[in-house]
């Protein structure tokens, strides 16, 4: 690959579908291919990428970032239901890219695709990523891969797990704490959308030593986009609009993946209560938390940590003091924005993190890890604002 590192301060380039405008913290650690690729010009893309599940809401979130790529090319797409439909039929909003038709999986050509992006449902996907060609890379949108331990994914998700090799091999996603790992890796199991919303903002507080373990509680709050395109009886229009529900209480499958991300940062067993909401919303989600500080710390401090734990990512901004974060705010992108209040009650605090479930908390979080698989600076295709209102 031709490449160069950029040592000015900024630096445009610019194809028939992109302008990139990269920030003075990318300088010295940017690689952007020189020869650029414009898609139009160069019918075989330079890194070929299969979606799985590509008739869902997370596969065609993937297709609608990829249209504005300057690496990634679609040449294969799955689906159950709509296989052998057009893309367009599905999907009308997207339009301007030249997609293969959706096939069945037992159909599918994998000889065609250097990469994978596995948006199937939980369960599906672990016998499905099994019967891959191993030298495919691959980020696993579901849940299969994430719990390191196969007797907890048991027990959270009714059945033995069945690819227990590729649950070991796999490196867990959660592109700003564990982007070494995620570079070197064949698998990635990406991050459930509520365990991004939580881990950014306390992981590097825990790890400082800054609240205390116990007594954390997680208010959090998600669009009906998160329960995928399925017909279900409960996502009906009838049964969402004008009114919120509170679901999973104390056994929602997201508690593992939460309490192995906070208690490898504190080292020791982390146990959280945590509710998840429906809201008649299509996109976003809120992560309300309240935890104890640690004696002697205030939130100035903890504002102060997670600003500088943060300072050179692109994707997770600390706002300032007093702003409230909104969903609004990151609607169709790929930020989360945090902030943290004072609770009325000394010595506790109130963190507010929002995301788009779809996208940070889905599919733009995949597309970073699979950038820095893949030998690319991670914002590569992602650096769109935010749609409001
Ligand atoms: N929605 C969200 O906000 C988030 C979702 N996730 C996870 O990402 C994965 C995909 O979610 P989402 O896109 O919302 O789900 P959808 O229900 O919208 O899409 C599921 C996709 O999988 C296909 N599919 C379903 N069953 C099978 C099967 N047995 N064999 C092959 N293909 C199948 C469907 O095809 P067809 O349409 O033709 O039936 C469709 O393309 C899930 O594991 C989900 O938990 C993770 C984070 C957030
Ligand atoms: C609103 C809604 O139903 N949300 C989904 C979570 C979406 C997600 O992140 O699910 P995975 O862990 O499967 O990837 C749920 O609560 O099951």
């Amino acid at each position: 690959m031709t490449s160069s590192t950029f040592s000015s301060v900024s630096c445009l380039f610019k194809d028939e579908s992109q302008i990139l405008k990269l920030r003075k913290r990318d300088v010295g650690k940017v690689f952007v291919k020189c020869s650029m690729s414009v898609k139009s010009q160069n019918p075989q893309p330079e890194v070929r990428i299969g979606v799985l599940g590509a008739s869902g809401y997370t596969g065609s979130e993937i297709v609608r970032l990829l249209a504005n790529h300057p690496h990634f090319g679609i040449t294969l797409m799955t689906a159950d239901r709509k296989a052998g439909q057009p893309f367009s039929s599905v999907f009308p909003h997207l339009f301007t890219q030249d997609l293969p038709d959706l096939v069945a999986i037992k159909d599918a050509d994998f000889s065609k695709v250097d990469a994978i992006f596995c948006c199937l449902p939980h369960g599906t996907t672990q016998e499905v990523i099994k019967a891959l060609p191993k030298e495919l890379k691959i980020v696993d949108l579901s849940a299969d891969f994430r719990l390191q331990d196969p007797f907890e994914y048991e027990e959270w998700y009714g059945q033995p797990h069945r690819a227990v090799d590729l649950q070991k091999e796999a490196v867990y996603g959660l592109t700003e704490i564990l982007r070494d790992k995620v570079k070197g890796a064949r698998l990635v199991a990406n991050p459930g959308c509520y365990p991004t919303s939580i881990q950014l903002p306390l992981v590097p507080l825990i790890k400082a030593n800054l609240i205390q373990l116990g007594g954390i509680i997680i208010d959090s709050k998600s669009g009906v986009s998160g329960a995928g395109r399925g017909a279900k009886e409960a996502n009906l229009y009838t049964e969402i609009a004008e009114g919120i529900y509170s679901y999973g209480i104390t056994r929602h499958r997201h508690v593992p993946e939460i309490e192995q991300g906070l208690s490898e940062a504190a080292k020791s067993k982390v146990t959280v209560s945590f509710t998840p909401h429906l809201m008649p919303m299509i996109r976003g989600m809120q992560s309300t938390i309240y935890v104890e500080m640690a004696p002697g710390i205030t939130t100035e401090d903890l504002h102060q940590h997670l600003k500088v734990s943060y300072k050179e990512e692109e994707f997770v901004r600390v706002l300032e003091k007093g702003v409230v974060p909104r969903t609004h705010n990151v609607r169709g992108s790929n930020y989360c924005h945090i902030n943290v209040f004072p609770d009325r009650i000394q010595g506790r605090a109130i963190i507010v993190s929002v995301i788009d479930n779809l996208v940070k908390g889905a599919s733009g979080q995949a597309l970073q890890n699979l950038n820095l698989m893949m030998g690319f600076h991670e914002t590569t295709g992602l650096l769109y604002q935010p749609l409001f209102p």
